[in-house]
């Protein structure tokens, strides 16, 4: 799924009417139709309805769904906040036809409201405002806001929650916001809702398709988009019935410290169940018999220290290297690290405490390969970029700018896990769930990323693919065994399952 700015929103918009053909009132009718099936698929018509609509299109929608339900035997009240005399030719001709169907109680707000009573029972319609929201929401339409949140209400949004930019939020102020139970956003997600900071607002979202133009819709490039299974499975690799392990990828994975065996374990076991044809686990002397006992199929190679990765290590003879997972952030450890990037010969994924090293080094970031992948969760990438963000927006535009800069992938880990590329695009992934926000998942991710580069995936197909059977093996585990109780080791034991269901 494509995610569009609200500049292409509106040329969608526009494209559609034009290329139908369409009028746009029928457009907003088409909309509307969508908006109230969804509605009365939730409540029954004994539940009050409260319609707040705003001047634009998205009050529009609003008063044509006042309109639809109250046709469907719902009680309907409908307060239409028109403060600067002026509505959208759209919205005004909803309005007429509001009045001549003579069913609703219809409140037009010039100056002051004084607001109707919303309890528990009620269902608040907000159609304020939507993808042409340009500001913060302020005076009577911030009060207004406040008011419907502080309520026991329930609110479904239309399009989305009035006061959330489609974009960025960063600056926004966060009380002006409309806390809805549901969101019904039109044709596509926004940016804005896959932000982990706006989730708060959006309840449950979900999308519905209102025919806008697919032409348009494929034939436009954008910077975002969201990974769906339809996008994963054509870039999956079948495997030849003569491949034997030296023709399935040797990785080689550099983890896991004295006292953090667990991170090398984790990674390397992913990696195999990834389908590498061999594995080598680069540890120190301290972890040999855990590791061995963990994981009998890799291939074991010795740091010449007892707890710490001391000396870069020749990576001629691989196909991948992973390095980061509990690796530590001794000294020592940060100097080999840095002379083992420089003359890594295979492509790199770098994570955790690699990613640590780098962000007090920071300097030495000037000095890395191209086309190195980076794994950090939020707060990594924080340390990483040398300060806090104030929204996950800001974040991801940093990452954005980090991977164009370095010419490096970042997949920035959480809910929707965003992959940055080096030419500026951003994929989110789909797939992942709650129950993976647990110790060595992340490893398990390296792992995975470092097998299928050693498998011969490019870096990008690497990175898409991988975050999305990491979220994949963790959806189809918290499907069986609860969100509560998922562990990492959960994540690389269904990996298997991912790869078929990609398979069927
Ligand atoms: N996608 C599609 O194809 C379809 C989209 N449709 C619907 O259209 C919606 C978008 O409609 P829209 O463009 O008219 O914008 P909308 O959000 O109603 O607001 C514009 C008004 O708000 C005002 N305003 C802005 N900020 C403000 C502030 N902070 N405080 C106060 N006022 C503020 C602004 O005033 P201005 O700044 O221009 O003076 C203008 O008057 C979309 O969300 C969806 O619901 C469907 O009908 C059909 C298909
Ligand atoms: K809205």
């Amino acid at each position: 799924m494509k995610i569009f700015t609200s500049a292409q929103i509106h040329e969608l918009d526009k494209y559609t009417i034009e290329h139908e053909p369409i009028s746009s009132l029928n457009l907003m009718e088409r909309a509307a139709k969508a908006l109230k099936r969804a509605i009365e698929e939730e409540w029954s018509n004994r539940t009050p309805v409260v319609v707040f609509a705003g001047p634009g299109n998205n009050g529009g929608d609003a008063l044509a769904v006042a309109r639809m339900l109250s046709e469907d035997g719902y009680d309907v009240s409908v307060y239409l906040f028109n403060v600067q005399n002026k509505l959208s030719a759209d919205c005004l001709a909803n309005k007429k036809r509001l009045l001549d169907a003579k069913r609703v109680k219809f409140t037009e707000i010039t100056t002051n409201l004084d607001p109707p009573k919303l309890n528990a029972e009620t269902l608040v319609v907000d159609g304020l405002f939507g993808s042409g929201l340009n500001k913060p929401l302020a005076g009577g339409f911030a009060a207004m806001v406040k008011y419907i949140n502080q309520s026991p209400a329930k609110v479904v949004s239309i399009d989305i929650p009035s006061g959330l930019m489609t974009e960025d939020n960063s600056y926004n102020i966060h009380a002006n916001i409309i806390r809805a139970s549901l969101t019904l956003t039109l044709q596509q997600k926004k940016l804005s809702m896959l932000m982990a900071d706006n989730q708060q607002y959006l309840g449950r979202l979900r999308v519905l398709d209102i025919r806008l133009s697919q032409e348009f819709i494929q034939n436009t490039e954008c910077q975002c988009r969201i990974l769906e299974e339809n996008d994963i499975r054509p870039l999956l690799k079948s495997r030849s019935d003569f491949a034997h392990k030296g023709s399935m990828g040797n990785a080689l994975l550099i983890a896991g410290s004295y006292g953090m065996s667990g991170a090398s374990v984790l990674a390397t076991k992913a990696c195999l169940r990834t389908g590498a044809g061999k594995v080598t686990a680069h540890t120190p002397k301290r972890n040999y018999e855990i590791m061995q006992i963990s994981v009998p199929e890799a291939v074991l190679q010795m740091d010449a220290e007892e707890t710490i990765f001391s000396e870069p290590v020749d990576t001629e003879m691989f196909d991948a290297l992973g390095v980061g997972p509990g690796l530590g952030q001794n000294e020592t450890t940060a100097i080999a690290l840095i002379a083992q990037l420089r003359r890594a010969t295979c492509p790199l994924v770098i994570d955790a405490d690699a990613l640590n090293i780098l962000s007090s080094h920071r300097a030495w970031m000037q000095q890395l390969p191209k086309n190195i992948i980076m794994t950090p969760h939020p707060k990594e990438f924080d340390r990483l970029a040398g300060n806090a963000s104030s929204s996950c927006t800001e974040r991801l535009m940093k990452a954005s700018e980090l991977a164009e800069r370095l010419q490096a992938y970042i997949i920035l880990k959480g809910h929707y896990s965003a992959l940055c590329h080096p030419d500026g695009k951003i994929d989110f992934c789909s797939t992942g769930n709650s129950g993976m926000a647990t110790a060595g998942s992340g490893d398990v991710l390296t792992g995975i990323i470092t097998g299928l580069l050693a498998r011969g995936y490019k870096q990008e197909d690497a990175c898409r693919l991988g975050m999305h059977l990491h979220g994949l093996a963790g959806d189809l585990a918290a499907k069986d065994l609860g969100k509560e109780s998922l562990i990492a080791s959960d994540i690389i034991q269904y990996l298997p399952k991912a790869f078929l269901r990609l398979e069927e």
